[in-house]
């Protein structure tokens, strides 16, 4: 890609100074410092005048959206994994690449999923409430703030990718036993190093798992892959955990499942409708049956340096005229 001009990458979120200072050196970068993201007509403005436009999972670039973008417009260079904020296949239509910025986030989402299996099973969160709050009187009882035992349990993984592989490292250090159900499955050599079990049905996999983690992109195929009908199958004393993404479970059943007590609870750190998350689920936050995190999966300092690092490799590796590193293809969708 030839331009005369520095080419314009506008970046619709605040990111790390050190990540910002190389972007300034590198382009002629238009840099968002309010608290807010770009919206509106100034998303508008941007789109019309950018080469290069970094959007960040909060920003819906959907077809409307796409439709204001200018003839300079070649390259979104998402800042983050999931590109589900983003009409793809519109884009690619429209000669526009699309990347994304994988692997970096790996193992921070897999430690925070397994912090909120842990939360949940031994109610971390709950009790680390209690003193703050001066609801304790000092005294200790044994059947006091009881959890659940997660050694010798069964973890199900629905989308043995990286953070789902991440995770089961993870999980079998804390003697879980794993499985897993994958669009495909993966290599002899993984499965054996993880000692997972393979459930080409997912619906016999829930029913035999004590502990349920979504770790798959949310794509047509997985909007609400867990169902009411597939949650129903888990035990009562199942714990359901989602650091991908809300829209893979269909959350007013899971709602709906713990406040009868057809399941024993949830760690949520995304949301169907996010940023907003259901009544019902602060509700049983309160309740102490379910963990939710303001999507702070990838939240690390390290991770969001990585992340910019790795939208610059794609940004400069697109306009030295070269496939960048983190294409979006259509078979990924
Ligand atoms: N909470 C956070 O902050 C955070 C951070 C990073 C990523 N994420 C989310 O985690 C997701 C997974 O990330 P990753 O890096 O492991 O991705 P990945 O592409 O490495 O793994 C995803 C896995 O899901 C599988 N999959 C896809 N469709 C499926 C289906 N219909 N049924 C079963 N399996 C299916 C894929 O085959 C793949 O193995 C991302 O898409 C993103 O949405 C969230």
């Amino acid at each position: 890609m030839s331009l005369k001009r520095k080419p314009l990458v506008v970046v619709t979120r605040r990111l790390p100074d050190v990540v910002e200072t190389r972007m300034r050196e590198l382009f002629d970068a238009r840099l968002n410092h309010e608290d807010t993201p770009l919206t509106g007509a100034a998303l508008a403005q941007a789109l019309q005048e950018a080469d290069v436009l970094v959007p960040t999972v909060t920003d819906e670039i959907d077809a409307s959206v796409l439709a204001q973008a200018g003839p300079n417009l070649r390259l979104i260079a998402n800042f983050g994994n999931g590109v589900d904020h983003i009409d793809v296949g519109v884009a690619l239509q429209r000669g526009i690449t699309v990347t994304n910025t994988p692997g970096v986030l790996t193992e921070d989402t897999a430690d925070m999923t397994m912090a909120l299996i842990l939360s949940v099973a031994r109610r971390v969160t709950e009790g680390a409430r209690i003193i703050p709050d001066d609801a304790w009187s000092g005294g200790w009882s044994p059947t006091w703030m009881l959890g659940r035992r997660i050694t010798g349990k069964r973890l199900g993984i629905v989308g043995m990718g990286r953070i789902g592989q991440a995770l089961a490292r993870r999980a079998k250090a804390f003697g879980l036993s794993i499985h897993y159900h994958n669009r495909r499955r993966v290599g002899a050599r993984i499965e054996s190093d993880l000692e997972a079990t393979y459930w080409e049905s997912l619906d016999q996999m829930l029913a035999r798992v004590d502990i349920v983690s979504v770790n798959c992109p949310h794509t047509p195929a997985t909007y609400h892959l867990l169902s009411a009908r597939r949650l129903k199958l888990l035990k009562p004393e199942a714990v359901v955990v989602n650091t991908a993404r809300g829209e893979v479970i269909d959350e007013t059943a899971l709602a709906r499942l713990i406040e009868v007590g057809d399941i024993a609870g949830a760690g949520l750190d995304v949301f169907e409708q996010e940023p907003a998350v259901s009544p019902r689920l602060v509700k049983l936050a309160k309740a102490g049956k379910v963990v939710l995190l303001p999507h702070m999966g990838s939240a690390t300092h390290e991770s969001r340096v990585d992340m910019g690092e790795k939208v610059i490799i794609n940004i400069k590796t697109f306009l030295d005229g070269h496939r960048p590193p983190d294409r979006i293809l259509p078979s990924m969708l």
